[in-house]
């Protein structure tokens, strides 16, 4: 190569000069290109759009289409808006022996229609786009260059080079890292309190990951900064281009931790084009409720241990009595009796069907009405009456309201949530369900703890009893049926004319054909009601997600795992987590435990290894902790290094010192985040010392602090933390890996010796 001094050895060109200049000025020529012709697809979807919402009335089939294409318009409009920022990331070059074209990278494909659909950009998930995170000098797949462009709005202010030849394969490459400047420049930025997507520069360890496949349940297993949560969040969205077929119908389900964490993470499907998944905590999972009630750890944990199941099992059957000894009742003047006999055979009938208890009611009721109408007819002497008058005389047994209450009292009709809250408020109730199964205290708990609200373990309770008892919706169900005959039929009418129609189908979204089959979308049709699937699953505690994914997943106690199993029958999930950081009481010590139950030994295990967040400074601090807990756990390896050391200052008086911590963080961190992380007992203390409102200052626990991350962490009172729960010294890994820059520690107490010789 010759010596140029716009170029460095490797080639790359050298920023500032006139060839830098030059080639920046191509790169901003070709993006116009994509802003004009994403410009263009926008004014075409909205001009479709519009000529579809001008349509009235018309047959049943023409109402039909149109909502059809009124979906799929508004969809590809939203997506086309969430690519404004950043559209184009990316570019690869090929080596020529590859006969490849230059390929641009970024949030969506566009094509050009006038030159046979060539590529112009190409998804981030389009398995052309794969060398881009993959490629290394090593192994470079063919790739000569990887190029990161950097932009702001529609102006492209830089770039990145990589030139993939084996003279630079010892180059950084200690970490494998892909795009190593463009990486650090984004792990550089100051954090703003809400999370950002990852797509420019995805690494290939994570990338592994997001393109896993579809089935089974994988778990990703990562120390804290490793961007699990960013992998699980772009495997959702991997998944949903990949899978649409299958996702769109049944939707994608992301479990987090708690709404906080939920808002943190909110924005980073839309900024990848994604409205389809449904976020949500275990607490929302049951419809109708956002339980957010607060108790002390040890109900939560008592109510979270597998035998729970049982506990509540009998906890219904308890519902399902027998007279002692016989129960009479009233009747047109006269007495009819029912004896123990009678119903404890009526009963084992019924529990026999194993059908839910307020199905199986059903069964009961009728023996019983057999048994009492036999004994009306005797009364009136059997031999006078014909099989009509014993059935007209069933009938009015039936319609009985004494009658009614008697059965009642027998074999009552329950809902979820008035069978826990008797159990949790009647002391014999929980002791005659919990036999042996939960001691003297553990009761306790369950009692003491009573609040107004549901709290999150109470919902896989609730869940669990559902399941229980059933609902008894024979009649509509009926009347579902009938519909769902009707839609079919017009559905696969409207299947045909679609298929002939051009103008519905845009070539850059699915044909109609290739994504539903009559059945499909006869479902979606019945639910076209305006809803998503996420909408709907949100409002249906019986929905099945076409996958599911679990972040901070080592939270989740047995019984709610039996929830999240339920929704996804064919267990095809994502559960990312780290069990070092395990705070719940009654949350996973190891995967296998947690799984083993579900899926036996049939999951696969993926692990994540570099941390992206917490500088190396700070993580030789986490990494003493972690060998207290664990000396075989191995703290995960920082990308960068920041220059600064974590502090540590002793406070007689938190009052006076605080507020003098925090403004010195805030100045150091110049426009950015940080967090106080406080000891539970004291973080109502701690909020009323910092009252100013600034919305950079957050005040958290460190169980509200799991999954996020600051500029700046202070951390109050660790003896505290340490002190504070069974697993302190999880509590304290986990929010000593909350800073992304800096970390001060301000001890009140004890010295924790974990945390010995910070300056
Ligand atoms: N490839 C990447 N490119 C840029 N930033 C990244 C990358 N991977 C992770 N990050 C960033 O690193 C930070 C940590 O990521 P994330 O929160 O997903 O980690 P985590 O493993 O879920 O952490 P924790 O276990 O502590 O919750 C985030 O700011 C994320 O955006």
């Amino acid at each position: 190569m010759s010596v140029s001094p716009d170029r460095e050895t490797d080639g790359t060109l050298v920023d500032g000069t006139p060839e830098h200049a030059a080639e920046l000025a191509r790169e901003q020529a070709y993006v116009t290109t994509l802003y004009v012709k994403l410009d263009a697809e926008r004014v075409e979807a909205q001009r479709r759009l519009d000529v579809t919402l001008k349509q009235t009335g018309g047959t049943p089939q023409a109402r039909t289409e149109r909502d059809v294409a009124t979906t799929l318009y508004s969809d590809r409009l939203a997506q086309l808006g969430s690519v404004e920022q950043g559209l184009c990331f990316g570019r690869l070059d090929f080596l020529p022996e590859q006969d490849e074209e230059t390929t641009y990278i970024g949030r969506l494909g566009l094509f050009d229609e006038d030159d046979e659909y060539r590529p112009l950009l190409v998804d981030w998930r389009a398995p052309v786009a794969r060398p881009f995170y993959l490629a290394t000098a090593a192994s470079p797949d063919g790739v000569r260059r990887r190029r990161h462009l950097r932009s702001l709005t529609r102006k492209v202010t830089g770039f990145d080079d990589e030139v993939l030849d084996l003279s630079a394969a010892d180059q950084g490459q200690d970490l494998g890292l892909a795009g190593e400047a463009a990486l650090l420049a984004a792990l550089e930025r100051r954090r703003t309190g809400e999370m950002s997507d990852i797509v420019a520069t995805i690494q290939a360890e994570q990338d592994r990951i997001i393109r896993a496949p579809l089935g089974g349940v994988m778990v990703v297993q990562g120390g804290p900064g490793t961007g699990k949560t960013a992998v699980a969040l772009h495997r959702a969205a991997y998944l949903l281009y990949t899978h649409r077929q299958q996702l769109t119908t049944r939707g994608v389900l992301v479990v987090g931790p708690n709404s906080t964490f939920l808002r943190y993470i909110g924005q980073v499907l839309p900024s990848l084009g994604e409205t389809g998944v449904l976020l949500a905590t275990v607490g929302q999972l049951y419809p109708g409720l956002d339980a957010d009630g607060v108790e002390s750890r040890e109900a939560a944990e008592v109510k979270g241990r597998p035998v729970m199941a049982d506990v509540l099992a009998n906890a219904v059957r308890d519902r399902q009595r027998v007279p002692e000894p016989v129960l009479e009742i009233e009747y047109e003047r006269d007495l009819l009796k029912l004896d123990r006999k009678t119903c404890a055979e009526a009963r084992t009938r019924a529990r026999r069907s194993r059908r839910p208890h307020n199905l199986a009611r059903r069964l009961f009721v009728s023996d019983v009405l057999d048994a009492l109408t036999r004994q009306a007819a005797r009364k009136l002497g059997e031999d006078l009456l014909d099989a009509q008058d014993v059935q007209d005389i069933r009938a009015e047994l039936a319609a009985d309201k004494g009658i009614a209450a008697a059965v009642d009292s027998l074999w009552p009709k329950l809902t979820p949530e008035g069978l826990l809250d008797d159990l949790f408020a009647e002391r014999e109730r929980l002791r005659s369900a919990a036999g042996k199964l939960l001691s003297e205290a553990d009761r306790t708990h369950l009692e003491s703890g009573r609040e107004a609200h549901w709290t999150p373990a109470d919902v896989p309770l609730l869940d669990e009893l559902a399941e229980l008892l059933g609902e008894d919706d024979t009649d509509e169900r009926a009347e579902r049926r009938r519909r769902d005959r009707v839609e079919r039929a017009y559905a696969e009418g409207v299947l045909d004319i679609l298929e002939q129609d051009d103008e519905i189908v845009d070539e850059e979204l699915l044909r109609v054909s290739d994504v539903l089959d009559a059945e499909l979308f006869a479902e979606r049709q019945q639910a076209r009601s305006e809803l998503t699937a996420a909408q709907r699953a949100a409002q249906d505690r019986t929905w099945t997600f076409g996958h599911v994914i679990v972040d901070e997943a080592q939270e989740l106690s047995a019984m709610d795992w039996r929830l999240l199993m339920r929704r996804s029958p064919n267990r095809s999930m994502t559960l990312v987590g780290d069990v070092a950081q395990t705070g719940a009481a009654g949350g996973a010590r190891t995967w296998d435990e947690v799984l083993s139950p579900y899926v036996d030994d049939r999951w696969k295990l993926e692990q994540l290894t570099v941390n992206y967040r917490t500088p190396a400074e700070i993580m030789a601090v986490a990494a003493r902790v972690l060998a207290e807990l664990d000396v075989d756990l191995k703290a995960p390896t920082s990308v960068r290094e920041t220059g600064f050391r974590p502090w540590a200052a002793p406070s007689a008086d938190l009052a006076a010192d605080l507020p003098g911590f925090v403004a010195g963080e805030l100045s150091a961190v110049d426009g950015g985040t940080v967090a106080v992380l406080t000891p539970a007992a004291r973080a109502e203390e701690i909020r009323e010392l910092l009252a100013a409102d600034d919305e950079r200052v957050s005040v958290l626990t460190v169980e509200r602090a799991k999954g996020l991350e600051f500029d700046s962490v202070l951390l109050v009172a660790p003896d505290e933390i340490t002190g504070g729960s069974p697993r302190g010294l999880n509590d304290l890994y986990v929010a000593l890996t909350r800073a992304t820059r800096r970390l001060g520690v301000v001890q009140t107490g004890d010295a924790v010796p974990a945390l010995d010789g910070l300056g």
